[in-house]
């Protein structure tokens, strides 16, 4: 079976056109990069994976469950990170977790149980106790990556995560991230930066709605630097080296 199965999508804002006949699969325990400049659709194709917006043009399944016809058992296997954080500040990071954690229908025991090990895989069980607003920016993010992994999702997504970062906590979760990918986790990694993404990983190339690409990192670039030949698929525009 495959993780997420994404089929002739297609979604308009008024007259304008977003997405267009877009179509891709990912196999499970796959690290995806969906790479595109900005305004390629990114963040719309996200909105159409958890259901924030709807649309009649195509269709999403995620782990065999139509996302139309069965929302609830489609959204139960998918985890996910929005470019915008959402964190409470004022609490600790245990404090969010747990919360987040009773909106799935998880508590007690096993919500504390599933906080350590979500928080272990990201490298922050030592930080449980901490006030998220005394963490810095990255160890805030791996914070909501954990979060989002509470449930146990089948499928993570993450659009454009590594945004505001420096380049040290940017790496350090590109790293956790690719671990979580080598575990089972499928990935969905939304970015505009081309060092987000390995030889081993799989990329979708967005562009203007459009999915131009869709293989294995090191067969798109075939040993040339992968911002040229993304400068080239988009003609010319701009994606950060
Ligand atoms: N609410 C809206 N109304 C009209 N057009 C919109 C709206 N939201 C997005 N768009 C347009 O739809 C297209 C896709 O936007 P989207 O935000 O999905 O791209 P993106 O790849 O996520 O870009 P970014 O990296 O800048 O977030 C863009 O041309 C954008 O201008």
């Amino acid at each position: 079976m495959t993780a997420l199965d994404v089929s002739d999508l297609g979604y308009s804002y008024g007259a304008k056109r977003a997405l267009d006949g877009v179509s891709f699969t990912l196999a499970p325990g796959r690290f995806t990069a969906l790479l595109g400049p900005n305004g390629a659709g990114k963040t719309t194709l996200f909105s159409l994976l958890t259901r924030l917006f709807v649309t009649r043009e195509g269709r999403i399944t995620v782990a065999g469950h139509d996302i139309a016809r069965e929302p609830r058992a489609a959204l139960s296997k998918i985890g996910v990170v929005f470019q915008q954080p959402t964190l409470d500040l004022d609490m600790s990071v245990a404090m969010n977790m747990r919360y987040f954690a009773a909106l799935h229908g998880i508590s007690g025991r096993e919500a504390r149980d599933r906080s350590e090990r979500a928080l272990a895989q990201l490298g922050m069980a030592e930080r449980a106790k901490e006030r998220v607003r005394d963490l810095n920016g990255g160890h805030r993010r791996r914070m909501e990556i954990a979060r989002a992994l509470i449930h146990d999702p089948e499928v993570l997504l993450l659009d454009e995560p590594t945004v505001g970062l420096d380049f040290k906590s940017r790496q350090a979760i590109v790293d956790h991230v690719h671990g979580l990918a080598e575990a089972g986790l499928t990935v969905l990694w939304a970015t505009h930066l081309v060092d987000e993404i390995r030889d081993e990983d799989d990329v979708v190339v967005l562009h203007r709605g459009r999915v131009l690409a869709h293989d294995r990192a090191a067969r798109l670039h075939a040993g040339r630097p992968l911002a040229d030949v993304f400068i080239e698929m988009t003609g010319g525009a701009e994606v950060a080296a």
